[in-house]
C-alpha cells in the first residue's frame, strides 16, 4: 500500500507529556526542538493585555495576537473555549497543537516556540508570519501572484504536508486550507494550525474516537467515520487548495453555480476545457505542459477513490518539476521577489 490508512497501521506509542524546559526529539531534524515555557502574565503584558491593536486575526477557536518577546516577533494564540476535562482527550485544540508541534519542526511549518504551563490559561507561542495567509493572497482584489509564485506556494505547502505524512508516526493535519497556509517574511508558504492534527497510530483511543472534522469545501467526502481517516484525506484537501490556486476561486463560493470548486472544475477538466479553470485575472501559463499538468495533479488529488490519489511525495516531485519550467519573474503583485527561497538558501 502506497499510503497510510489509520486502519492498517500498527501501533506506535508516543509520550503525551510536556516535560518542563523540554528538548523534544524532532522527527524531521536531528537537533532537539527547544520549546520554552512562558508565564501567562508575561504574555499578557507582551500583548498589551490582549488588546485589539495587537490582534492579528480570529479563528473559530480563538484569537491570535502579535507580541515582541526578547526582541523577537511572535504570534500568541489564545483559545476562546474552556478546556475539556476528559483525561483521554487533549484538553483543547491548543493542547493538541502543542503535542503535535513539540515533536516536529521544519522551515515549511509555522513552528511552536513555547506555551504557558498553566492549563487553565493555556496560550501558545508560534513563529510570527508577517505576510498574511495564502487565502488573503489568492482572494484579495489588489494583488494577484503569477504562475511562478503560485506553483512555489503550492510546492511549499505540498512539502509541508509530506513532512507530516513522512513523520514517524505519521501526522495527518485534517484542516488543509488556504487560511491555514501562512506566508513568512521571505514570502514562502508555511503550514500552520495543528489544532485538528492527529498522529496516526491505530490503537490510540483518541484516534478511534475522534469524529471526522475539517473545513467545509476542503473535506474528503470519503472521511465519514474515524477509521476512514488516512493521509489521503489531506491529499484530497490539498487538491482543493491546488484548484483554488489555479482558479482563484474559493473552495465554496455561493455566488457561483455550482458553489463547490470541485463540482465546478472537475467536469470542465474532464471535457478538456482547461483554460476555463484558470484564474481569469492573470494570463494563462505560457508553457502548455505546466497548463495541463497543474490541473491534472489537482484532479488526481481529488479522485473519489482514495487508493488512486497520489501520495504527497509524488505531488512534491511533480510540482518541483513544474516549478523549474516557470521562472519567478512571472511574479505579479507582491514586492521583494529577490527574497525568494532559492536566493536566501532556506532549506526546503
Ligand atoms: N503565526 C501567525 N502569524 C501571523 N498571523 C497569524 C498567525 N497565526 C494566525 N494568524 C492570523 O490569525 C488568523 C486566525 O488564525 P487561526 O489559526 O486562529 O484561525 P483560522 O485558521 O483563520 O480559522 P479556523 O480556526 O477557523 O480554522 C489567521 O487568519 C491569520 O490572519
Amino acid at each position: 500500500m502506497g499510503y497510510l490508512s489509520c486502519k492498517a497501521e500498527s501501533a506506535i506509542s508516543i509520550s503525551n507529556s510536556h516535560t518542563p524546559s523540554s528538548n523534544f526529539p524532532s522527527t524531521t531534524h536531528k537537533r532537539p526542538i527547544k520549546i520554552k515555557h512562558f508565564n501567562y502574565c508575561d504574555l499578557e503584558a507582551a500583548t498589551n493585555n490582549f488588546s485589539d491593536q495587537k490582534l492579528l486575526g480570529k479563528g473559530s477557536h480563538g484569537y491570535v495576537y502579535k507580541a515582541l518577546i526578547h526582541g523577537r516577533q511572535v504570534a500568541v494564540k489564545k483559545p476562546s473555549r474552556t478546556p475539556s476535562l476528559r483525561p483521554d482527550m487533549p484538553a483543547s485544540e491548543v493542547d493538541n497543537e502543542i503535542e503535535i508541534l513539540s515533536k516536529i519542526n521544519s522551515p515549511r511549518l509555522v513552528n511552536l516556540l513555547g506555551f504557558t504551563t498553566d492549563s487553565e490559561n493555556r496560550l501558545l507561542v508560534v513563529e510570527f508570519m508577517s505576510n498574511g495567509t495564502l487565502y488573503d493572497i489568492l482572494h484579495s482584489t489588489t494583488r494577484s501572484p503569477g504562475w511562478g509564485r503560485r506553483i512555489r506556494l503550492a510546492l511549499h505547502t505540498a512539502k509541508a504536508i509530506d513532512i507530516l505524512h513522512s513523520s514517524n508516526p505519521p501526522v495527518i493535519h485534517r484542516d488543509i486550507k488556504s487560511a491555514n497556509v501562512l506566508i513568512d517574511r521571505n514570502h514562502n508558504a508555511r503550514l500552520g494550525d495543528f489544532g485538528l492534527a492527529l498522529r496516526c497510530h491505530v490503537d490510540d483511543y483518541r484516534l478511534r474516537s475522534t469524529p471526522p472534522a475539517g473545513t467545509m469545501g476542503y473535506l474528503d467526502p470519503g472521511y465519514v467515520t474515524p477509521d476512514n481517516l488516512s493521509t489521503k484525506t489531506d491529499v484530497f484537501s490539498f487538491g482543493i487548495l491546488l484548484l483554488e490556486i489555479i482558479s482563484g476561486r474559493k473552495a465554496i463560493d455561493v455566488g457561483h453555480s455550482p458553489p463547490s470548486i470541485v463540482d465546478w472544475a472537475i467536469p470542465l477538466i474532464k471535457k478538456g476545457k482547461l483554460s476555463a479553470v484558470y484564474d481569469p485575472r492573470i494570463e494563462l501559463p505560457k508553457d502548455l505542459v505546466v497548463k495541463k499538468q497543474l490541473v491534472v495533479i489537482a484532479g488526481k488529488c481529488v479522485r473519489s477513490c482514495r487508493e488512486r490519489r497520489p501520495t504527497m511525495k509524488e505531488v512534491v516531485g511533480w510540482l518541483s518539476g513544474l516549478s523549474k519550467l516557470v521562472p519567478l519573474h512571472s511574479w505579479n503583485g507582491l514586492n521583494n521577489p529577490c527574497m525568494m527561497v532559492e536566493n536566501v538558501g532556506v532549506p526546503m
